[in-house]
């Protein structure tokens, strides 16, 4: 029967009367006192307690849902007042009980598991998940919640480290942890980032293979606070046998790279906008020898849009902040409040002082990667440019035939920014040239065309520095005898991409990263599921298999061909009359007997996917603009028209082409350089020359494992 309720001082109170399954007691019914989020698990150990019935047994509460009888069994997280205050009436065939208690199903245990796995003991302090006698999610949540009240953020699911954002400075990280993980097992000491370097460390000089770290979480859980950690530990460990200064240069990159792939979200004021993976690269030996990084999937959006409360990318305001006043004007820099592409937000600057702080420590870093003063500089003016082209503003003629563009002091400032001519801009600003068999035509933009066009110069100048300065970086962190030597070297990499997203509002960033996290999880479950089942069948010893969601069938619906979504995408971008909403169509008719391609009303401009963290809402819009998002070639033309051979370069040439021009400039100019101080030496020391053998053509030809591998 349903249910009156109380009120006692620690709030509301529901009483709830239950049927009982006459198989399992004499006793037709049971009541039970339960609060508003009291879950089905709860209410099911209770009754199973007070009918004094076997625990070692499954149970469940099957809800009946009014006139209609509907039967639903509920979850072991379903609160039963939720469906109480949602159906409020019992039905007949329960002799109006809304809820009955059952036996449960062996097809329904992975709901509730048996009544014995709630009765876990209040809290187990163990430093490995592993080690619980009760395994389930609620004795590992009463676990970590236990550790982590004691300062005890890391816990051990066998190799794995879980780890809680304690958000406050813990002194775990200092010399003598360091020292306190070195040489350890993993498991002998309490759980530990610098375990997990040391572990990744010797396990790569005992077994001589390369090593890989995975961190993985949701925006704001410390990922990227565990990859320098990682790191800073991995270069102390390698700094017993001599330092060569690359340790320097590692923990350089960090700064530049957080301060032009960072931004202020509302779930993390430092959020990195962008994935990484760096490899730390060793001689056999263990010392360190260079390093690479490797940059995923920059969200370019948010240079010229963003959630409100949300900022631009760190380095703006580090630059409008800090900048002398001398800088100011050489690079024409105005308040942040002054520019469209800041001001749509948070544009009140109310950190100034820490700000300048961050401006102070970004120019060292980027002088600890190797950015010479002129290189800052550089890269400055390309950052003010892009503020300008923000300010860039359009009316459409009067004739209503393309637009015109304004103002004309942004524009002579652009101009004079990016050296190119005024007229080129501004031509390139409001049109675009289509080639025929016969002519060249000229299309004038339209309002919407002109402010995508000026958008999307702005993201693609931006991305292509960010690609520079990530290559440029790379190139300070290469060992400079790899390029004269080839030596075997080991690596260690760690990888901290997005967490798994799911926004109010979802769009193609969020889709690629929640199919890179499906990747993720597809591995996880592969090694941890699958090869350690095997192992254990394999040798013989007698396990129950675990089941797990196996999400190869969405990963399937993303990308496999020819029918996945993303060549879907890539078809439907190709096509000139298509749109995004033939794109959903074609998607709808493709997948809809798809179960990870979750039905939405037909008029509903979005998808939904299934995936293996929930289900997520996909809005349409935009999909094949973002798709096709590459530089127009309109914009490479008039970028490689500048007087500024640095802007041509950034804009102009491959990146990869840049790099290795790079490397062999630096060869260049080192053998040049040798060869001059062989000969003043020679010329001061004329007795003591003679000749020493030299390195065969064929030596000096020998391929440098580490550059190849870069440049491959
Ligand atoms: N071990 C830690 N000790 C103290 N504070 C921490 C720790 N880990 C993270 N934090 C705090 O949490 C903040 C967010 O962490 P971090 O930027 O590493 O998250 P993230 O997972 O990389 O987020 P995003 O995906 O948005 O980049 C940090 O700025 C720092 O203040």
């Amino acid at each position: 029967m349903s249910v009156p309720e109380s009120k006692s001082s620690t709030g509301v109170s529901y009483v709830l009367k239950i049927h009982v399954s006459p198989s399992l007691s004499t006793r037709s019914s049971c009541t039970v006192r339960v609060r508003k989020g009291t879950t089905a698990a709860l209410v099911v150990q209770r009754i199973a307690e007070l009918l004094e019935l076997d625990l070692s047994r499954m149970y469940e509460l099957m809800e009946v849902r009014g006139h209609a009888g509907d039967k639903h069994i509920l979850r072991k997280d379903d609160c039963p007042v939720d469906c109480l205050l949602l159906w409020p009436q019992g039905h007949e065939e329960s002799q109006s009980y809304h809820f009955t208690f059952q036996e449960g199903k062996q097809d329904t245990s992975g709901q509730y598991g048996t009544v014995q796995d709630f009765l876990t003991p209040r809290h187990e302090d163990v430093k490995d998940l592993c080690s619980l006698t009760v395994l389930n999610e609620a004795s590992i949540l009463e676990t970590l919640r236990c550790r982590f009240y004691k300062n005890q953020i890391y816990t051990y699911a066998s190799n794995i480290l879980i780890t809680i954002n304690p958000f406050k400075f813990l002194p775990i990280y200092n010399p003598k942890y360091l020292q306190r993980y070195e040489n350890c097992i993993l498991g002998k000491e309490d759980p530990h980032i610098f375990a997990i370097a040391d572990a990744a460390f010797h396990a790569m000089l005992s077994k001589q293979t390369n090593q890989c770290i995975v961190i993985s979480g949701e925006s704001g859980s410390g990922k990227t606070q565990s990859t320098n950690f990682l790191i800073h530990c991995l270069t102390a460990l390698s700094r017993k046998g001599c330092t060569s200064g690359v340790e320097r240069t590692i923990l350089g990159a960090g700064p530049v790279l957080e301060a032009f792939g960072n931004a202020k979200t509302t779930y993390n004021n430092n959020s990195s906008r962008f994935g990484k993976f760096i490899q730390v690269n060793f001689l056999e030996g263990g010392i360190v020898r260079g390093a690479t990084v490797e940059k995923y999937l920059l969200e370019k959006c948010r240079l010229v849009s963003r959630k409100s409360r949300e900022r631009n990318y760190h380095v703006f305001y580090y630059l409008l902040v800090g900048a002398s006043q001398e800088e100011k004007e050489e690079f024409k820099l105005l308040e942040p409040e002054n520019y469209h592409y800041l001001k749509q937000d948070q544009a009140d600057v109310d950190d100034a002082a820490e700000i300048q702080y961050e401006f102070k420590r970004l120019q060292q870093a980027m002088e600890m990667v190797g950015f010479l003063p002129a290189t800052k500089k550089q890269i400055f003016s390309v950052l003010s440019a892009i503020l300008y082209l923000g300010n860039v503003t359009y009316e459409t003629r009067a004739d209503g035939d393309g637009v015109t563009v304004g103002p004309a002091d942004v524009l002579k400032t652009l101009s004079e920014l990016l050296k190119v001519r005024e007229d080129l801009l501004i031509e390139a600003l409001t049109q675009r040239k289509a080639q025929t068999v016969n002519d060249v035509l000229v299309l004038r933009y339209s309002l919407n065309e002109a402010i995508t066009a000026r958008d999307s110069m702005a993201k693609s100048l931006y991305s292509s520095l960010f690609d520079w300065i990530v290559l440029r970086i790379n190139h300070s962190l290469l060992n400079k005898r790899d390029m004269e030597e080839a030596v075997p070297c080991l690596s260690i990499g760690v990888l901290d991409i997005f967490g798994f997203e799911d926004f109010t509002i979802n769009s193609f960033e969020q889709f690629c990263i929640n199919y890179a996290n499906e990747h993720l999880q597809n591995y996880f479950n592969q090694h941890i599921f699958l090869l350690e089942q095997a192992e254990y069948v394999s040798e013989k010893i007698s396990w129950t298999s675990v089941s797990y969601t196996d999400n190869v069938g969405c990963i399937n619906l993303i990308s496999q061909k020819p029918t996945g979504l993303l060549y879907l995408l890539d078809e439907e971008s190709s096509l000139p009359h298509a749109t995004d909403s033939t794109l959903l169509e074609k998607f709808k008719r493709q997948h809809q007997e798809n179960p990870f391609f979750v039905p939405t009303p037909v008029l509903e401009p979005a998808f939904v996917i299934q995936h293996y963290a929930g289900k997520v809402k996909y809005q349409i819009k935009d999909f094949r603009a973002k798709n096709m998002d590459h530089m127009r070639p309109d914009i490479i033309a008039l970028l490689r028209s500048s007087e500024r051979g640095y802007l041509r370069q950034l804009i102009g040439l491959d990146p990869v082409a840049v790099f290795r021009w790079g490397i062999l400039r630096a060869i260049i100019r080192a053998v040049y350089a040798i060869k001059g101080a062989g000969r003043r030496w020679a010329a001061e020391h004329p007795a003591t020359v003679r000749r020493y053998s030299r390195d065969t053509l064929r030596e000096m030809k020998r391929p440098s494992v580490t550059i190849g591998r870069l440049m491959r």
